[in-house]
């Protein structure tokens, strides 16, 4: 394979978050082909870290050295204060972020003010507050460093891209729908297939679960706000939207699953445990879909000509594409633009999972070569 980089660019990459995604991510970056343009510079889980601003080398593997290392993470500030005395002219250092942590997404402003590129497939900074998302963006122009985040919306699929491709090129774009969740697609999809029956809600959930493709709290994605955090994400890129939802996802009209008595459940396991004496009512649910021959999916929508952005679980015919053309966790996404006038530009194919996440992660990586 032909080298990635000239072999004088050496890219240093600070990774915070070592879990689903972010190990995925370690691997597939120290698996490139070699000269591999990039070099870790540190490691860190919530609870261990390893910095070399040279570069780690490690003996017994990542995984092993990091749980050994003895070290806890330091704070942001002093993370941004070590990389900096890495960006020097045609450097670039990188910090990614594969948690889905409220601080660490924070804390972006203070690393793109040092020049520190950001990556991440973490959705919180872009679908939040306004200011912070403001405060990103003035960061980022006043530095020169950037910060690419392609997996928060459908994976490793190009869907922020896509939107970025058309809005610059100047098409109007006037509606985007689909299925947003990986999560919520692959739960409708075994739990309403077309032909009617399925397994027990609570049994679809848990094994979504253990195939990696909900969010830490599977709530996140139950209660709608997942999809609600990436209709956010695309409006923000359309600019007729900007600045619609000032506090970011809460303003997305959003139906939630969860059920009232298990909002509050502290841990996943303990949603994932009391789940099951919730199965009837979603049985009942499938029900009326399947007695009109319609099928459930949870679907989002963001309307531009009428100002809707929305959430929520809605009944198609058996004979909808929605029905019958997906499968395990594919989203499925419709660009309506001026251009794309008659026939949508739709993006589909798997929309949450590790290898397909972290691939996201690395192709942005590979957009500062
Ligand atoms: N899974 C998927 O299909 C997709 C995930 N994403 C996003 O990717 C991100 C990661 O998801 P996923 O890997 O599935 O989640 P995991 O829960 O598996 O991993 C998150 C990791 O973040 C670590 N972490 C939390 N806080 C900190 C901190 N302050 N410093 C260092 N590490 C920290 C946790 O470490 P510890 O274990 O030590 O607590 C945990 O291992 C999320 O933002 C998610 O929304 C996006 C698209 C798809
Ligand atoms: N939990 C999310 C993961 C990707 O963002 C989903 O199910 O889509
Ligand atoms: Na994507």
């Amino acid at each position: 394979m032909s080298s990635l980089a000239p072999s004088n660019q050496t890219i240093r990459v600070a990774v915070i978050g070592v879990g689903l995604v972010g190990a995925e991510f370690v691997d597939q970056l120290l698996a490139l082909a070699t000269p591999n343009p990039f070099r870790i510079v540190s490691l860190s889980s919530s609870k261990n870290a390893l910095l070399g601003l040279d570069g780690l080398s490690f003996t017994e593997g990542w995984r092993s050295d990091l749980w050994k290392s003895g070290k806890k993470p330091g704070s942001f500030a002093d993370l941004a204060k070590e990389l900096s005395k890495l960006v020097v002219p045609n450097q670039k250092v990188v910090l990614v972020d594969n948690t889905a942590n409220e601080a660490v997404a924070a804390s972006y402003p203070l690393f793109l003010k040092a020049g520190i590129n950001v990556i991440t497939p973490n959705k919180k900074a872009f679908s939040g507050d306004l200011r912070l998302y403001d405060e990103i963006l003035s960061a980022s122009a006043a530095s020169g460093a950037r910060f690419l985040n392609e997996s928060t919306v459908g994976a490793g699929l190009p869907i922020i891209s896509t939107l970025k491709d058309l809005v610059m090129t100047g098409d109007t774009v006037h509606k985007i729908e689909g299925v947003f969740s990986g999560t919520m697609s692959y739960i409708f999809n075994e739990f309403s297939p077309a032909q009617g029956t399925g397994p027990a809600f609570s049994s679809v959930v848990r094994i979504a679960r253990e195939k990696g493709y909900t969010e830490p709290h599977p709530a996140d994605d139950l209660n709608g706000a997942d999809v609600g955090r990436k209709l956010t994400i695309l409006s923000r890129y359309i600019p007729a939207l900007r600045t619609a939802l000032p506090s970011g996802y809460k303003s997305v009209s959003t139906r939630s699953l969860v059920p009232g008595e298990l909002e509050n459940t502290e841990s996943g396991d303990e949603f994932i445990e009391k789940l099951p004496a919730f199965d009837e009512q979603f049985d009942k649910m499938r029900k009326e879909a399947s007695a009109e021959d319609k099928v459930l999916r949870f679907v989002g929508v963001v309307d531009v000509k009428n100002g809707v952005i929305k959430a929520d679980l809605e009944k198609y015919p058996n004979t909808h594409p929605f029905a019958t053309s997906l499968g395990g966790s594919d989203n499925i996404i419709m660009f309506h633009t001026e251009r794309y006038g008659a026939r949508p530009l739709i993006v589909q194919g798997a929309g949450a999972g590790a290898a397909v996440t972290a691939m996201g992660v690395m192709s942005d990586l590979l957009k500062l070569v």
